[in-house]
C-alpha cells in the first residue's frame, strides 16, 4: 500500500519487448513488490544504441504486445516516451522524461543480469545511476554481479529462473513452434494476427527452395551428361 507521506516509487523497465515474455513480467512483478513500488513503467525503446544491426520489430507492434501484457496488473503501465522521442534510446534520456512526468519521484531502473553487465558501457551511466537506483534482476544463462558498481546506487535481485529470451520466442515462431506459455495469450494471438516473426520461416523456406531448385538442376545436369 502506497504511504501519501513518502515519494512515489517508480520502476522502469526499458526493452526491446520483441516480444514481451513472462521473463519481464515476472522481474517487473518481484521488484515491484521487494521495493513496494506504486507503479512500474515498462517502456520500449526506439532504437536500442547496441541492436543497430539487428532488425527489430515496428516500435508499434512493441508497444501494443506490452501494452496487452500489461493491461491486468494495476501496478503496470506502458510509456511511450521512447518511441515518441525516436532516435537513440539511451535511458538518461528515458529518466528526464519520466522524471519530468513524475516530479520527486524515486525511480528506480530494473534490468537483467546482462544487461547490468553493460552498464558501464551507457551512455552518461554516472549520471544514471544519480537519478535512480538500479536494480539488477537474476537471469538464467547470466552471471548477476555488481562489482564495478557503486554500492549505494545498484541493488540484486533474484527473481524466479524464467529461461525465456525474446530471440528464442521468434525463432520458435519463425519455425512453426508454439510460444503459448511463454508470452501472456493476447501476445501470441497478437503475433499470429499480424503475422509477426515469419520472416526466419519464409528465408529458411526459401534458403531450402534455393538448395532443392539448384540440387535439381545439377541432378538435370548429369542426366543430360553434361
Ligand atoms: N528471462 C529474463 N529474466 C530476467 N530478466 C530478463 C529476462 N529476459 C529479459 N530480461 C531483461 O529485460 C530487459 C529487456 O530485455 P529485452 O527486451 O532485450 O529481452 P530479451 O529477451 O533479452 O531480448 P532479445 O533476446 O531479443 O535480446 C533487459 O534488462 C533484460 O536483461
Ligand atoms: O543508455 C544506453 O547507453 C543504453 C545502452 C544499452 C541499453 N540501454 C537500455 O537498456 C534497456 C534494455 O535494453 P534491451 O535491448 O536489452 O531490451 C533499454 O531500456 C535500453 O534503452 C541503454
Amino acid at each position: 500500500m502506497s504511504d501519501s507521506t513518502r515519494p512515489l516509487r517508480i520502476g522502469i523497465m526499458g526493452g526491446t519487448f520483441d516480444p514481451i515474455h513472462h521473463g519481464h513480467l515476472v522481474a517487473a512483478s518481484e521488484v515491484q513488490d521487494v521495493f513496494n513500488l506504486d507503479e512500474v513503467i515498462f517502456v520500449p525503446t526506439w532504437a536500442q544504441p547496441f541492436k543497430k544491426d539487428r532488425r527489430v520489430s515496428p516500435a508499434e507492434h512493441r508497444y501494443l504486445m506490452t501494452v496487452i501484457a500489461t493491461a491486468s496488473n494495476p501496478r503496470f503501465t506502458v510509456s511511450r516516451v521512447d518511441i515518441d522521442r525516436g532516435g537513440t534510446t539511451y535511458t538518461i534520456d528515458t529518466l528526464h522524461d519520466i522524471m519530468a512526468e513524475y516530479p520527486g519521484a524515486e525511480l528506480y531502473f530494473i534490468t537483467g543480469a546482462d544487461a547490468l553487465a553493460q552498464i558501464l558501457t551507457w551512455k552518461d551511466n554516472e549520471e544514471i545511476m544519480s537519478l535512480a537506483h538500479m536494480v539488477g534482476v537474476t537471469r538464467p544463462g547470466h552471471v548477476l554481479t555488481d562489482t564495478g558498481l557503486p554500492a549505494d546506487k545498484i541493488s540484486l535481485v533474484e527473481v524466479p529462473a524464467m529461461a525465456i529470451s525474446s530471440t528464442a520466442c521468434r525463432r520458435r515462431v519463425g519455425r512453426g513452434g508454439p510460444v503459448w506459455y511463454l508470452v501472456p495469450d493476447g501476445v501470441v494471438q497478437y503475433i499470429r494476427k499480424y503475422g509477426l516473426y515469419r520472416m526466419a520461416e519464409r528465408s529458411a523456406s526459401t534458403t531450402s527452395m534455393t538448395a532443392r531448385v539448384a540440387r535439381e538442376q545439377s541432378l538435370r545436369k548429369e542426366s543430360e551428361g553434361e
